[in-house]
């Protein structure tokens, strides 16, 4: 098996001297002024080691990433019965989608498109006010990277809530169906500040790590969620995790994986590893460009893939 440090380095090195590197998000003003040419990749083993190349302590706004963080907040509020309200087939179709809503009475096919994470998002906020709600996501994102360095990005999220009619459209469509408990407003706006949070890749990993060690945190310690659950929120990442762009990742790269429209991009390799890349320009479906490509290159390099070599 080749050393990682030295996979990691010949990755950021050519993606480095890529010229096609995608599209930055456009409908998000504030993430349409994010340079194009940052690459950043770190991975934490299970064994606590924690490797970095490129733009790695970068921070990056987590967006859609931030979807497996509140899943796990709210399956551990709330337990099996989230089910009831939120389901877990793929989707099929873009992030910000409406059409399945009418269809199927209001429940979003899954936790990590926008619909479903509304609804996750509804249920966390559930006994709080929206600042206390924002309050818990965000000390639970310092205490899973180890590090009260991370921060809400203020104008990434005043940025969403300026432009986020489609979200309230979600959001609204779902209350006419009686699956949102609390005014759109205040949901949506939980919801946008958690996708304002900034992250760089070393602290992303060591965030997502619990899932690749059947939710003990390697390097805390601290027993996160159940083995159970590890493996299932593993699951719906690596059906879901990509949108319409799911079943391509799992050709390509063969591990769960969360994007984000930031260009970052959290993966799994359980039993061995917790991944974060980013790379700030998406592809057609909204998934980082060049994320995808090093993870496809990483899982082979190292032969990570779930499926085997
Ligand atoms: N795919 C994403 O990262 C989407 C998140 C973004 N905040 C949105 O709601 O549109």
């Amino acid at each position: 098996m080749p050393e990682l440090q030295t996979v990691l380095d010949e990755i950021a090195a050519s993606m480095a001297s890529m010229t096609e590197r995608g599209h930055v998000a456009h409908y998000i003003p504030q993430l349409a002024k994010v340079d194009p040419n940052q690459f950043g990749i770190a991975v934490l083993t299970n064994d606590g080691q924690l490797y970095g190349a490129g733009d790695a302590d970068a921070p990056f706004s987590i967006q859609s990433v931030s979807k497996v963080f509140t899943l796990t907040m709210a399956l551990g509020q709330v337990g099996d019965s989230l089910w009831k309200r939120v389901g877990r087939e793929p989707s099929g179709n873009a992030f910000n989608s409406i059409v399945q809503l009418e269809h199927e009475h209001g429940i979003p096919r899954n936790p990590l498109i926008n619909a479903g994470a509304i609804v996750v998002t509804d249920v966390v906020l559930a006994g709080h006010k929206p600042r206390e709600a924002i309050g818990q996501i965000l000390r639970f994102m310092r205490s899973l990277a180890d590090d009260e360095g991370i921060y809400i990005d203020n104008a990434v999220a005043r940025s969403e809530e300026e432009t986020g009619f489609g979200n309230r459209a979600l959001a609204n469509y779902m209350k006419a169906f009686g699956n949102l408990h609390h005014p759109v407003e205040m949901t949506t706006g939980v919801y946008f500040h958690q996708c304002a949070i900034a992250m760089n890749c070393r602290q992303l990993a060591t965030a997502g790590s619990f899932l690749a060690t059947q939710g003990r945190h390697p390097l805390t310690g601290i027993k996160v969620v159940s083995s159970e659950r590890a493996r299932r929120i593993n699951a719906l990442m690596l059906t879901c995790g990509h949108y319409d762009g799911s079943g391509e990742f799992a050709f390509r790269v063969g591990i769960p994986g969360k994007s984000g429209v930031g260009g970052g991009i959290l993966a799994i390799v359980p039993g061995k590893a917790s991944i974060a890349v980013w790379s700030p320009g998406l592809n057609k479906v909204g998934n980082s460009l060049l994320g995808s490509l090093a993870l496809e290159r990483l899982a082979k390099a190292m032969d990570w893939s779930i499926f085997g070599p």
